[in-house]
């Protein structure tokens, strides 16, 4: 299980809730994930998975779109999920946050667990298990509201905030996380929509942090951004990485490069190879992973 030791910048308790209800399980499967015990993986290797995925299977309608994915996940580092289109990146991302329950006709099988824990299990509330696995589009999209109120949205439906002072300081110290801070703190007011593409992305990651995530999974966040706006996100990326489990799916391999520490590559819904960045990219074991990462497809 991830103790989060105090001072490490999360306030939270020490275990991944998402339930008021006990987890009764609905599916059987093992209680905890398997450590990451992969050579190569720098300071990674032993460290326990945030997330653990064991024979995920997605299927919309009659299609299926993922075959039996298994992977580990560790906390306080940046996965980057790559692979040519259409081979279920995005998919075994929405499972993580449960964004497929949303999406009528698709179906989930499997055990993905985050602390070892059952995301699927019954009595798990989605709505609160999407507040610790937060998620960043492609697409900034800041709600028409004004800067605060976007970072406020979260903390107020959720009733994290005992006064008004309360909420300043969730929304000051949430665009501080995002970097954002210094160039709106006089313009807080104003519409979220005025800012800048880059400037609204980390609005939204703003957002996202504000409800104390864990897990942060981010779907090409850069891919609407112009080469400037998209460095300061990655830098973001790299920052955030001390305090939270990221996923990020990118179409960039040099993005994946830049700013993750694992790789899992995806070829037509089927998880192909996962290790350290640096191996996938430099030795990679499958000549599919060899193919794609030298353009020979994609
Ligand atoms: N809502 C949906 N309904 C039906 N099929 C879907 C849906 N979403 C995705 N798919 C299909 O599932 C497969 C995997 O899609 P997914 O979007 O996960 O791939 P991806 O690797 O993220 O692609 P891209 O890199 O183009 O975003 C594709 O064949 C896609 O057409």
């Amino acid at each position: 299980m991830g103790q989060v030791t105090a001072g490490d910048g999360r306030e939270k308790g020490s275990e991944m809730e998402f339930s008021s209800a006990g987890s009764e399980r609905s599916t059987p499967g093992p209680t905890m994930v398997a450590p990451i015990v992969r050579s190569g993986a720098g300071t990674l290797v032993g460290a326990a998975a945030k997330v653990g995925a064991r024979d995920v299977n997605v299927f919309y309608g009659d299609k299926q779109a993922l075959f039996d994915v298994s992977l580990d996940i560790p906390d306080r580092a940046v996965t980057a999920f790559i692979g040519p289109s259409g081979c279920g990146k995005t998919t075994f991302l929405r499972c993580i946050n449960r964004m497929n329950d949303t999406i009528e006709g698709c179906k989930v099988s499997g055990t993905l667990q985050i602390e070892g824990k059952d995301a699927y299990a019954k009595g798990v509330d989605p709505v609160v298990l999407r507040t610790r696995v937060g998620m960043v589009f492609q697409k900034p999209n800041p709600f028409p509201k004004s800067i605060y109120d976007n970072v406020a949205y979260g903390p107020r439906i959720h009733g994290m905030a005992k006064s008004k002072s309360d909420m300043d300081s969730i929304v000051e110290k949430s665009l501080k996380r995002a970097g954002l801070w210094e160039e709106v703190k006089d313009r807080l007011a104003q519409p979220g929509t005025g800012l800048s593409g880059g400037q609204q992305q980390r609005l939204v990651i703003a957002r996202t942090v504000a409800v104390n995530p864990d897990i942060i999974l981010m779907d090409e966040p850069c891919s609407a951004l112009d080469p400037i706006a998209t460095a300061k996100i990655e830098e973001l990326i790299d920052e955030m990485r001390e305090n939270y489990c990221i996923i990020i799916v990118t179409h960039s391999m040099a993005q994946a490069a830049r700013v993750s520490q694992r790789t899992a590559f995806f070829h037509l819904g089927k998880l192909v190879e996962t290790g350290a960045t640096e191996e996938i990219f430099t030795n990679p074991r499958d000549s599919r992973t060899q193919d794609y990462i030298t353009g020979r497809f994609g």
